[in-house]
């Protein structure tokens, strides 16, 4: 085998770091092979019982290839080589097809994305005409929701760190860029929501600095090919960050942007001062990150909060729950005994109560009650029972919770009001930018909730370039040898089928008095212990794993039932729906409304009584919400784009294989070159084809049908093209590369065309003109033969 090898001969060899290396063969004896790798120069050396690890290499260019699937060798390590030797070239960006994979650079390149980029790539028509990049993507998007009249939605995935929240704000700015529209303010009110929900719901986490807390879907509409508003959906904000987090972590950005911000007379007229004297800032022992600054961020806070027409009064009405919440942090309690030896609590920091209810717009005694006493309703009375000290933590915790939450759901509402659309709509483009697959040493809840949305979006993916390609194709009649995908559905199916899916069983435990986590962990054991995706600890532990496709996540299952229920106490609502600050007061008024909603009337009692069955839990809500987010999809034309993080420690430029790959296996990207090479991703019914592309056949055809005009046009094809496309029953179906080639020559034709027009107009109107001169100059020189005969 070894003598097949001969000097300088391109190969990739298995170095035993778990994927295969590019290399070049260096020196070959009779017994080994020697190899120099292309990563790091170094020499591998293999014997001749090791020959397996050593396969032939196509060579890539120099500069890599702008598209995967016109690559000849489609192997995990070409593509991977492929993706670093353009990342070392700075071409962050990469097609598979019209899939857009982009790796963080974690390095600004601004010249990248500025006007000269957007003009270069304003109406792409397609994509492989120019080197890959984020706004020939958006620039497909946009002009394709209004040639193909189908409402567009970018869907944006990757790892958190990997780049979404910065592509999704590119695409923004792009779409802003080109938009022809005389109402700029819209825009710009759009644009500006970005970094107002920055503040508020992004944190620095160990994975990134910029970490989005929570998930978003924007629909941008268009009247008129203009933007004439927006909706903003969101997504399951993180409510643990905003009283806990990790060593290394933030809380949400906006706190310390706010302490960095104000000067000294705005911090005493809310009773604030540095960062580190806050219990909910200070745990990460993190208070400042390098590559931003807090002070300037909250500039554009204030200025964003203005372009959105926030008032005064809500401005202020902000900073002071901002201010109560850092205050809340601060209470304290201590233990004491009563006479009847009751462990009893006292609240030990009496100015931040004041500061508290200060803020908020209640009385002290108010506030404090709820801190230290749970109230509960028997028959017709209200009874106080005290709290522990543990109860009283966990009171202070879940009213911070629900005031920041609160706050946020009403930043949401207050930015969909201003942005709203108030006339007719034609179309509309959408961007999701969602939270990425987490998987940390403890997850919980919301990494359940978060990795199952992963898990539907993935199944979106799947579903549109595997599963719903090859049923059409099956459908026309095309030629087609099933490629198999990794199908995600029995994952799907274990967390959220009705009626034992894992989330369907938290409900039933969540709507149950006596079910504790415990209850809840065992009834999944017992239901989906044999599932080949679901996996119990051998140890009696609090944990059941799930084989996600992205990797297996052991889920931690102590305090699921109550960030589950998530429920408010009905007392805290009421105490703060009647504060003094009218803003404030109607925040929880609404919530009341919605709380209301699902109370049902007592007889016997004449009572309203909370019918616990039918308030919508979190999982509830958010399962909602998200196939209501998939229908939306579902009904628009996708355009994907796949976020890589190059490596794990943030560092500019620097591609690390293994992590890569990594998300590259995770992801299905490996099958998705394959099929998008193998495939014929784009098609036209017979009568679009012939209407788009009869100017390329010079014959004229008075009555014959679109197939046959179409096939005359795939005929007169230069031959390369001939593997490049299937006819079906009622479509045409090709590669990208024969688009690419129709539409160049298309818009050369109309360009030519356009060029004789314009010629020939000009012709006629200097024609005219030079007539109309000549005209004037014979009577001019009429009538000075008169004038000179007359004078004469
Ligand atoms: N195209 C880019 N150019 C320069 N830097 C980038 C680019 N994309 C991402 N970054 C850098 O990487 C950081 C992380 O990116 P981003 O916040 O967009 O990741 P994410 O996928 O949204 O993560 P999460 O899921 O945690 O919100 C950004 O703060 C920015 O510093």
């Amino acid at each position: 085998m070894i003598i097949f090898f001969s000097l300088g001969k391109p190969v990739w060899f298995d170095s035993g770091a778990g994927y295969p290396i590019a290399g070049e063969v260096i020196d070959v004896t009779r017994s080994r092979i020697s190899i120099k790798s292309l990563l790091n120069g170094k020499t591998f050396v293999f014997g001749i019982d090791e020959t397996a690890r050593v396969v032939s290499r196509i060579p890539l260019p120099p500069e890599g290839v702008n598209d995967m699937i016109t690559m000849s060798d489609l192997s995990e390590a070409s593509i991977l080589w492929n993706i670093k030797v353009r990342y070392d070239n700075r071409q962050f960006y990469t097609y598979i097809g019209s899939i857009l994979v982009a790796v963080n650079p974690y390095h600004m390149y601004h010249e990248m994305y500025s006007t000269n980029y957007v003009q270069k790539y304003e109406n792409a028509l397609v994509l492989n005409a120019l080197p890959a990049h984020i706004f020939a993507t958006a620039s497909l998007a946009h002009s394709k929701m209004f040639t193909d009249k189908i409402n567009q939605c970018v869907v944006i995935s990757g790892e958190s760190g990997g780049g979404k929240t910065q592509s999704t704000k590119l695409i923004m700015n792009y779409l802003a860029s080109v938009n022809p529209g005389k109402n700029k303010l819209i825009t710009e009110q759009i644009l500006e929501a970005s970094p107002l929900l920055e503040s508020f719901g992004n944190a620095k986490t160990v994975r990134n600095d910029n970490s989005s807390r929570f998930g978003k879907y924007i629909e941008i509409y268009y009247s008129q090919k203009s933007i004439v508003g927006a909706k903003l959906s969101d997504f399951l904000l993180e409510k643990s960050r905003i009283v806990t987090h990790s060593i290394d972590e933030r809380n949400y950005h906006v706190f310390y942007e706010l302490l960095e911000g104000f000067d000294t007379e705005e911090k005493r007229k809310y009773g604030l001062t540095i960062p580190e004297k806050y219990f909910y800032l200070n745990q990460g022992a993190s208070m400042a990150i390098a590559s931003k600054s807090d002070a300037h961020d909250f500039q554009s806070l204030l200025t964003a909060m203005k372009i959105l027409n926030f008032t005064k009064n809500e401005q202020e009405t902000i900073f002071k729950i901002l201010a109560a919440i850092l205050h809340l942090g601060n209470i304290y309690f201590s233990r004491t005994i009563d006479d009847a030896n009751h462990d009893l609590i006292q609240i030990s920091s009496k100015t931040e109560i004041e500061w508290c209810s200060h803020l908020l717009g209640l009385n002290d005694q108010g506030l404090l009650q709820k801190l230290t006493h749970k109230v509960t309703e028997a028959r017709d009375e209200r009874l106080l029972s005290p709290f522990n000290l543990e109860q009283a933590l966990d009171s202070r915790d879940a009213i911070a919770k629900a005031l920041y939450s609160t706050l946020f759901s009403w930043l949401v509402a207050r930015i969909n009001q201003i942005v709203r659309v108030n006339n007719s709509v034609d179309n509309s483009i959408a961007i999701l930018d969602i939270f990425g697959f987490e998987n940390f040493s403890t997850n919980s809840f919301e990494q359940l909730c978060i990795n199952y949305a992963n898990e539907a979006l993935q199944f979106h993916f799947n579903r549109h370039v595997f599963k719903l390609e090859q049923e059409e194709y099956a459908k026309e009649k095309l030629a087609w040898k099933k490629i198999d995908f990794s199908d995600n559905t029995d994952c799907l199916d274990l967390i959220g089928k009705k009626p034992n899916g894992i989330l369907q069983i938290l409900d039933d435990e969540s709507n149950f008095p006596k079910a504790t986590d415990q209850s809840f962990l065992h009834k999944c054991h017992r239901l989906h212990e044999s599932n080949r995706l679901y996996g119990k600890p051998r140890l009696l532990k609090t944990t059941f794993s799930i084989r996600h496709y992205a990797g297996d996540v052991e889920y931690d299952v102590r305090g699921f039932l109550d960030k589950n229920r998530d429920l408010l106490r009905s007392d805290v609502i009421d105490l703060f729906s009647s504060s003094r600050n009218e803003i404030l007061a109607n925040m929880f008024r609404d919530i009341r409304d919605v709380y209301e909603s699902h109370r049902g009337f007592h007889f016997k009692t004449g009572r309203f009584i909370t019918m616990k069955a039918k308030t919508p839990t979190v999982s509830a809500k958010f399962s909602d919400s998200l196939s209501h987010l998939i229908d939306t999809m579902t009904r628009c034309q996708p355009t994907f784009i796949r976020c890589i993080k190059p490596n794990n420690d943030k560092t500019p430029n620097k591609l690390e294989l293994s992590v890569v790959l990594e998300q590259l296996r995770n992801t299905g990207m490996l099958e998705t070159v394959r099929i998008r090479k193998l495939g014929f991703p784009r098609r036209y019914l017979f009568e679009q084809f012939a209407k788009r592309y009869r100017c390329l056949i010079t014959n004229s055809f008075d009555n014959s049908d679109s197939k046959e005009i179409t096939i005359h046009i795939l005929n007169n094809l230069p031959t390369k093209f001939t593997l490049k496309y299937q006819i079906g029953i009622t479509k045409i179906f090709m590669r990208e590369s024969l688009e690419y080639h129709l539409e160049k020559e298309r818009s050369y034709l109309l360009n030519k065309a356009a060029t004789t027009i314009q010629r020939t107009i000009k012709g006629y109107i200097q024609r005219k003109n030079f007539e109309k001169q000549r005209h004037a100059i014979l009577i001019l020189q009429k009538q000075y033969r008169r004038w000179i005969d007359k004078k004469k």
